[in-house]
């Protein structure tokens, strides 16, 4: 069967990444050959996914006793303690053990979610991620798993490497534009904070979301979680460099936040952020990035990069000092000293206010 597209060193196992066009339809076949066996499995997917996949993925498994599929109502206020209360309620009746696997079928929703469910059943089982948007090419990597919570972002989670990460890109070809949009955001932060090559590109070979090549796509993935796999391999739980995987959420979760869980997905929201954090980076650096024509290519593509006109500069500074790189109700920013190069600064809250009026309502 196929090698690897790239593995990833964690705490507790190394992980294969598999991106190969078709491969959802043998589901089972990657489970046997990566996993060392299991004793049920448990599928979590939304209801669009399960529409467009369930059935074909389900029908790779030759013995239908020993799956069960459990499936959230598709959006971001899913990733909530009601869902996930109700998620485990479904594994215990189901009886899942501590060699079950759940496998995670969808988007950064389902696969936040799912992996929180693994992380926390019995103490912690294993999982497989099958992302199916292309926001999902980050978030299945990394083991950050978890819930939002009225007052914030992936308020309540853990770090929880999956087993094996098993993606499809032919299923990004249901993706509607919004949903390319918003994974394109974290493909294209990915190149700002660390590949300058990469940016350009992407920005020169991404030019519509309509007719992805399909070499390309999966090349344009692999690139994309090569930079994050090098970062999380280096610093899993977020003590230095992994922060910079923030670029552009400081703001952007703030936003997400502030206008209520679902209205701007949160690629539309880290896009936003970034575009700030751009700005803040000319301003604390004294510099000229000179990134114009990167965001001149995003608005083509549709992105609307201003702050909705409608939040207040106070909540969003509020919600800021909640972030997890916040300390001491001091805002700390992932800004770039030049385009590929990535920093974590403080930001005084006057800064950000003078930032913010003026550009929100
Ligand atoms: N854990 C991490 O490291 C990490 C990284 C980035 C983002 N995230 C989180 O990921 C979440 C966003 O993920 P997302 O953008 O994938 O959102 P999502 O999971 O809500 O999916 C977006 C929409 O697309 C639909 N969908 C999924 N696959 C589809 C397909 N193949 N064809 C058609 N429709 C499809 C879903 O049903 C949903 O309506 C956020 O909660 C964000 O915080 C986590
Ligand atoms: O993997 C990471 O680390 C990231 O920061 C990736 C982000 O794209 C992602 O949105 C992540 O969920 C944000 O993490 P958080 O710790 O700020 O909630
Ligand atoms: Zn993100």
């Amino acid at each position: 069967m196929d090698v690897p597209s790239l593995q990833v060193k964690s705490s507790k196992h190394t992980y294969p990444i598999i991106v190969r066009p078709g491969c959802r339809t043998s589901l089972y076949d990657y489970l046997v050959q990566y996993l060392d066996g299991a004793s049920r499995y448990f599928l979590i997917t939304d209801d669009q996914v399960a529409s467009l996949y369930l059935e074909e993925i389900e029908s790779s498994f030759p013995n239908s006793e020993k799956i069960k599929s459990y499936i959230l109502p598709s959006g971001e206020q899913s990733k909530s303690m009601n869902q996930y209360e109700k998620a485990i309620t479904a594994a215990l009746e189901f009886k899942l053990d501590r060699k079950s696997v759940i496998i995670a079928v969808g988007g950064g929703v389902v696969g936040d979610l799912g992996g929180f469910v693994a992380s926390t059943y019995m103490r912690g089982i294993r999982y497989v991620q099958v992302p199916t948007t292309l926001l999902a090419h980050d978030s299945s990597v990394g083991g950050k798993v978890g819930i939002n919570h009225p007052l914030g972002k992936n308020m309540i989670g853990s770090f929880h490497p999956p087993s094996l990460v098993l993606y499809d890109p032919e299923c990004l070809l249901s993706l509607p534009p919004k949903e390319w949009r918003s994974g394109f955001a974290e493909v294209i932060k990915h190149g700002f904070i660390a590949d300058r090559e990469f940016l350009k590109w992407l920005t020169e070979e991404i030019s519509s979301f309509d007719q992805v090549d399909m070499a390309l796509l999966t090349e344009m993935l692999i690139r994309s979680i090569k930079v994050k796999a090098k970062i999380v391999q280096e610093d899993e739980q977020e003590s230095g460099i992994r922060a910079f995987l923030n670029f552009g959420h400081t703001l952007g979760h703030a936003i997400e936040g502030e206008m209520g869980y679902g209205k701007l997905t949160h690629g539309e929201a880290v896009a936003i952020g970034m575009k700030f954090a751009l700005r803040l980076s000319e301003r604390y650096f004294q510099t000229k990035l000179d990134y114009e024509p990167y965001l001149s290519v995003m608005e083509k593509l549709g992105y609307e990069l201003d702050i909705p006109h409608n939040l207040n500069v106070e909540q969003l500074i509020h919600r800021m000092k909640l972030d997890k790189k916040s300390y001491n109700q001091v805002i700390n920013f992932v800004l770039l000293e030049q385009i590929g190069k990535a920093t974590l600064v403080e930001i005084k809250e006057e800064i950000l206010i003078d930032e913010l009026t003026g550009k929100v309502g």
